[in-house]
């Protein structure tokens, strides 16, 4: 790589974790957790509860300090990390914070002021706040106090004051934990906003399989401090596929096959070929879930080594 080349990927590197390693007393929880990602990339880290994802997420706020391995965030070092880097980073944690006496706006716009001192011509700061609450879905609740609101709209705070100090990087501990659908899709639109439009880094946590295909420009799976899967969400499911299933009627019967190889084309063809009064026929691939399942389960029980399995080299 020439040297320019190099500086370009720095450039272009929002987050970079090397052999990651942390304990809680004699609880190794990450044994070695590596993984990067873009600016304005959209990463899901999936995994079982008790894997590692907030231990990991909270080392990348700055929140928690790590035993041993690199870890950069936005070019510093998290467990350094001033006022201004600070400034530039987006924190929604899993747990709510206690805001229950203030009111939506007032509290939003609390928050908002400690980011005007970071404003800069490229990244003016804060958000405009009543623009913010209209992007969330608050503006309809905007007096209210927060503890009249629903689970789902207090998340939505949460998000807000994430988000009001138009941060580069933003890390969400399970953001959509509530949500109804409606809202779910309202903040699947906001991520895609903040990467297409703002070049935010999005890194994000949640048991939603549906939700981290829809959002994820690439999917890391964390398994017992192990990074054991890394890549978009399609190679995960090429790579990773274990049967198609195709259903179809015949005779007035209903059949189901069950396809080992990766592609059902070849069984569909034969089975065209050699039935003529085949009727309703379906192929079903795996979806993420059963990928992601899958995969759990194999490296579980032990059917693997846990390397970590970079699929990036497929692409
Ligand atoms: N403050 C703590 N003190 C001691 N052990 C902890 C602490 N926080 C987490 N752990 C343990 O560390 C391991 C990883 O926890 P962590 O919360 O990072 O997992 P997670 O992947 O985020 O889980 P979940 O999906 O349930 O949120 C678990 O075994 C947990 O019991």
């Amino acid at each position: 790589m020439s040297d320019r080349e190099s500086a370009t990927t720095l450039l272009d590197t929002a987050l970079e974790v090397r052999d990651l390693r942390m304990s809680y007393g004699s609880n190794e929880v990450l044994k070695g957790v590596t993984f990067s990602a873009r600016r304005g990339e959209v990463v899901a880290l999936l995994g079982p509860n008790g894997a590692g994802k907030t231990t990991t997420i909270e080392i990348l706020e700055g929140f928690r300090m790590r035993a041993s391995g690199e870890v950069s965030v936005l070019g510093s070092d998290p467990a350094r990390g001033d006022e201004q880097w600070r400034a530039r980073v987006g924190v929604v944690l899993q747990s709510w914070r206690d805001h229950s006496r203030w009111r939506v706006r007032d509290l939003i716009d609390y928050h908002a002021r400690f980011y005007a001192p970071y404003s800069t011509a490229e990244v003016p700061r804060p958000w405009d706040v009543d623009e913010l609450l209209g992007i969330v879905g608050l503006t309809q609740h905007a007096d209210q106090k927060v503890m009249r609101l629903s689970g789902g709209q207090r998340r939505r705070v949460d998000v807000a004051i994430g988000i009001v100090g138009r941060p580069e990087l933003v890390f969400l501990d399970e953001p959509t934990a509530g949500f109804d659908p409606h809202a779910r899709r309202e903040f699947h639109e906001l991520v895609h906003r903040l990467s297409d439009f703002e070049n935010t880094t999005v890194l994000l946590t949640t048991h939603d399989l549906a939700e981290a295909e829809k959002l994820a420009d690439r999917i890391l799976v964390l398994d017992r401090g192990t990074i054991i899967a890394d890549g978009s969400p399609d190679q995960l499911a090429l790579e990773l596929a274990t049967k198609a299933e195709v259903r179809w009627t015949s005779g007035g019967e209903r059949h189901v096959h069950a396809v080992e190889e990766r592609d059902p084309t070849a069984f569909v063809r034969r089975l065209l070929a050699t039935d003529s009064d085949v009727t309703e026929l379906e192929v079903k691939r795996a979806n993420l879930e059963d990928t992601y399942l899958a995969l759990v389960q194999r490296v579980e029980s032990g059917q693997t080594d846990a390397e970590p399995e970079s699929l990036e080299a497929l692409s």
